[in-house]
Formats: structure tokens, C-alpha cells, sequence
């Protein structure tokens, strides 16, 4: 399938979808919720070793709660972060193919299931594979600073990126996930590989912000969107893991830097301490503040908009509620 065609697959989605596609929430978190314990440095991943039967179940409670696309278990799963865990590259490299595996599974169970019903208002969705940042596999907290030091060149991120994603296209996914993007190096890396690898599947790029306006590294995101608008391999960049209040604005500046479609998927405003590994309270957003801001964020210009951590399916609900009423579409 050639690339114009496989971008066709996500703006079909896009206007199935109203003209604004539901990605799904905080899948670490949603782990969590039900008693996984992930304070670890393979963080979520650590559950597609010790429990599949749970990756398998949030994936299909995001979709019962309205995702149109599902992203799969792969954040912080990668080769190196598999061998010291007494793994060999086989099945490191197998991990990764079933993190597609079980999305893919539980979008067909969910499918097969729901299309009887005639009266039904979901999408068939799509599976997004994961590709967490550099930062997210070093688990040190620096996807939300960008600061890789001085001696990770752009080859040695292509070189960290490179085999992972290759196993996750060949596992099948509709689309690529790059997740949490701190610096323009990493989008960079990003860009040349989708290109050198001649993939044909869509993918989006997405940064983590901790100041509202630049990219976590302090560069500007027009230098890092110039990157990426050279590139017809990406077809949405935007927003995850930062704070719901940036999202507007951000949202807005965006618009004026790029003419790709435009992907938010905020956390809930918690703060990542890479030190303790947990959450700091700070301003938060809860459902009820999703459901308010969604039709905001749309109207703005977002075309697919979403949670990341510490929101739930009971967040995606709300925002597929708030969606769909004022999209004229049906809700559940
Ligand atoms: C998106 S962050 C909360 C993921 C966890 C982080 N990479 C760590 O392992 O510390
Ligand atoms: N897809 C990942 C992103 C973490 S920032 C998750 O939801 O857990
Ligand atoms: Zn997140």
C-alpha cells in the first residue's frame, strides 16, 4: 500500500469519526487502576511479560468506552530494555510483535462483536503501535526534558529506534505512534528513519511540553515542525503527556507551524518525578473538565484528540460524549 493510501485510512477514520477521531487514554495507568504494579524500569511493558489477559482487557475497555484508535503496549518496550531481563533478541523481538497482537485481537473481538448491532455508533478502530521516545526507555524521566547529554547523536537514536520499529510494521499495526518526542534530535531521528525504512503505514509524531510553549529540550517547535513538514511519511503531530491547560494554545501555534493534521492527547495535569516514579498533584484536569474542553480543543483545529497519563476510559467516554453530541453524531 503506498503512503498517500495508507493516509487515506486515517482522514477516512477522521470523518467517520465526525471530523475528529478518539484516541484512546493513560494505558499504564489504566494497568494500574486494576492492580498491576509497574514501578519498574520496563514500566508498562512489564505486563506484556507478566499479564497479556490485561493488555488485552484495557484495550477493550478503551474501545467500549469510544476510542477509535488504540495504542498499543509498546511504550517502553524495547530490545535493549528486554536482554538484561534475561531475554534473548527472538523473544525481545516477539514481545514487541504481541503488543500489536493483542490490540489488533481485541479490536476484532470488539468488532466482530458490535457490528451485529445494527443501531451501533462505533468506529472500526485502528491500531496505533507505540514507539516511546528514547527518553521513556531510559526511564530516568528525560522524555520530559530532552536532555539525552552530549553523546547521544542523531545516529545512535536512529540506531535505538531502528529494529523496534521495524519488528512493530511487521506485526502489522494501521498506524505508528511515536510518543513523547522531548527534542528535535528525536524528531529528526524519527522523520529519517520512516524514511530510510520506506515505511508505508501513517504515522504521528507527538512532543511532551513542560513549559506550554516549546518543546521540553527549549527548542522552539517550529524548528522541530520544520523537521517534520518535510516529511510525507507523518501524517498528524501534536501533544501528549503535557498538562490539559496547555492544550489550546498549543493547539493554536500548531496551526500557524504545520499543515498536518493536529493530534492532543494530554495527561491529566499530574507531574511525572522520574526520581520516585510517581505522580505529583499539581492543576488537574478531571472527566468532567475533558468533556468540557474536547469540543474546544476540536474546534481549534484538533483532529484527533485523546488522554494520555492518569486519565481512564471513564475520560474517553466523556470526550466521545462531548464529541459526538456536538458533532451531531449519536452517543452510545
Ligand atoms: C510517560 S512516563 C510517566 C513513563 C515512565 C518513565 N519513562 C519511567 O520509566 O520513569
Ligand atoms: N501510550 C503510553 C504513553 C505514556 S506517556 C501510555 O498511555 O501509557
Ligand atoms: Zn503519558
Amino acid at each position: 500500500m503506498g503512503i498517500h493510501k495508507a493516509t487515506a485510512l486515517l482522514d477516512d477514520l477522521i470523518e467517520k469519526a465526525g471530523g475528529c477521531a478518539i484516541v484512546d487514554g493513560g494505558f499504564a495507568t489504566q494497568l494500574e487502576k486494576h492492580g498491576a504494579s509497574i514501578n519498574d524500569p520496563l514500566w508498562s511493558a512489564l505486563c506484556l511479560i507478566k499479564d497479556p489477559d490485561l493488555v488485552k482487557r484495557v484495550h477493550l475497555e478503551y474501545l467500549e468506552a469510544g476510542a477509535d484508535i488504540l495504542v498499543t503496549s509498546s511504550y517502553q518496550a524495547t530490545i535493549p530494555g528486554f536482554i538484561p531481563r534475561g531475554f534473548s533478541i527472538e523473544e525481545a523481538e516477539s514481545l514487541l510483535e504481541k503488543s500489536v497482537k493483542l490490540a489488533v485481537e481485541a479490536r476484532e473481538k470488539f468488532w466482530n462483536a458490535v457490528k451485529r448491532n445494527s443501531r451501533h455508533s462505533y468506529n472500526r478502530a485502528l491500531v496505533a503501535a507505540s514507539i516511546g521516545s528514547y527518553g521513556a526507555y531510559l526511564a530516568d524521566g528525560s522524555e520530559y526534558s530532552g536532555n539525552y547529554g552530549p553523546h547521544v547523536s542523531l545516529d545512535k537514536l536512529k540506531d535505538f529506534h531502528r529494529r523496534r520499529l521495524q519488528v512493530l510494521v511487521d506485526a502489522g499495526p494501521d498506524l505508528l505512534a511515536f510518543e513523547t518526542i522531548p527534542n528535535k534530535l528525536e524528531a529528526q531521528a524519527c522523520v529519517e528513519l520512516l524514511e530510510e525504512e520506506n515505511i508505508q503505514i501513517p504515522s504521528w509524531i507527538c512532543f511532551s511540553s513542560v513549559d506550554g510553549e516549546n518543546a521540553p529540550s527549549g527548542e522552539s517547535f517550529k524548528d522541530c515542525l520544520d523537521v517534520i513538514n518535510k516529511s510525507d511519511k507523518v501524517s498528524a503531530v501534536g501533544i501528549n503527556c503535557a498538562p490539559p491547560h496547555f492544550i489550546q494554545t498549543l493547539i493554536q501555534k500548531f496551526k500557524e507551524l504545520t499543515g498536518k493534521a493536529i493530534i492532543v492527547y494530554p495527561n491529566s495535569g499530574e507531574i511525572w518525578d522520574g526520581i520516585s516514579k510517581g505522580w505529583l498533584p499539581s492543576k488537574c484536569f478531571d472527566d468532567e473538565k475533558f468533556e468540557l474542553f474536547a469540543p474546544i480543543w476540536r474546534d481549534a483545529g484538533a483532529k484527533l484528540i485523546g488522554g494520555c497519563c492518569r486519565t481512564t476510559p471513564s475520560t474517553i467516554q466523556a470526550v466521545s460524549k462531548a464529541l459526538k453530541e456536538s458533532s451531531g453524531l449519536d452517543t452510545f
